[in-house]
């Protein structure tokens, strides 16, 4: 089966002469539908890099990066876009939600884009609210949800659609330990349903919820393990539970 993503050889160099960084060097990464793979490694090793580079948000200086098995340096930049938007969605610690549209709103604006109609865009987003248990606040305005409300409304657009692609960049960062298992659940049970995600985070008790761990050390892909069993080992046939709901 094609892989949702993978890198083959993966490099960024940012800069020219002596300035240059090079923040990413040869990373290969396969992630198959279904895993999550988490990435660790300091402060300054390259993790966002090779965050945005799979999510064609940057374009390496070496290697291949392919989506569902398409090279991407051989589309367009139009056809990059659309390959963007239909397979790949993104969470960043900030939920980059827009201030002047509602819940409902932020997560219909990607696939009205995409030429999906208003109406049947809407229906998606009402569902995709309602798998988070929001379907309550979709006429609400980012200012009027708490942060872990807010952080349910960004995943729910990085899901929304045809998405087999989930990209966080410290998806829990700015939440409190119970709205951070929270959203740990939803990227779980999203690759319960198929996706693939990749998940870049300091804390390993959030990243004993993945399937794989990969470590990044100045630039390269240094080793990649198995977590313990932790939250995983909760599972039950409904999704993981931790916390309150498992007792
Ligand atoms: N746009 C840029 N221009 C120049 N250098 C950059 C740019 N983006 C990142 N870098 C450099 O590339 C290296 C890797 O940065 P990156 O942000 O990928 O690291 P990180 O592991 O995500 O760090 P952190 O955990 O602090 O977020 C760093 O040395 C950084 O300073």
């Amino acid at each position: 089966m094609t892989a949702p993503l993978e890198l083959r050889g993966v490099s960024k160099t940012y800069g020219e002469g002596p300035a240059a960084v090079q923040a990413l060097i040869g990373a290969d990464l396969t992630v198959a539908a279904g895993e999550m793979v988490a990435v660790m490694g300091p402060s300054g090793s390259g993790k966002s890099t090779l965050l945005t580079i799979a999510g064609s948000l940057e374009e390496p200086t070496g290697g291949e990066v392919l989506i569902e098995g398409t090279v991407l340096s051989g589309l367009s930049r139009d056809d990059r876009a659309r390959l963007r938007r239909r397979h790949i969605g993104y969470v960043f610690q900030d939920f980059n939600l827009l201030a002047g549209l509602t819940a409902v709103e932020n997560i219909t604006m990607p696939l009205e884009l995409d030429g999906v109609r208003s109406r049947q865009a809407r229906r998606q987003g009402l569902a995709a609210l309602e798998e988070l248990g929001l379907a309550d606040r979709a006429d609400s305005f980012p200012d009027e949800l708490s942060g872990g409300q807010r952080q349910r409304v960004a995943l729910a657009r990085a899901l929304v659609g045809e998405r087999r692609l989930l990209l966080a960049d410290e998806p829990t960062g700015a939440l409190d330990s119970h709205s951070g298992e929270g959203v740990m659940r939803l990227i779980r049970s999203a690759c319960h349903g198929g996706a693939a995600a990749v998940l870049v985070t300091h804390d390993p008790q959030l990243a004993s919820w993945a399937d794989r761990v990969v470590f990044v050390r100045d630039g390269e892909i240094v080793d990649s393990t198995t977590p313990l069993p932790g939250p995983e080992s909760l599972l039950t046939p409904g999704g993981p539970l931790t916390g309150e709901e498992s007792r």
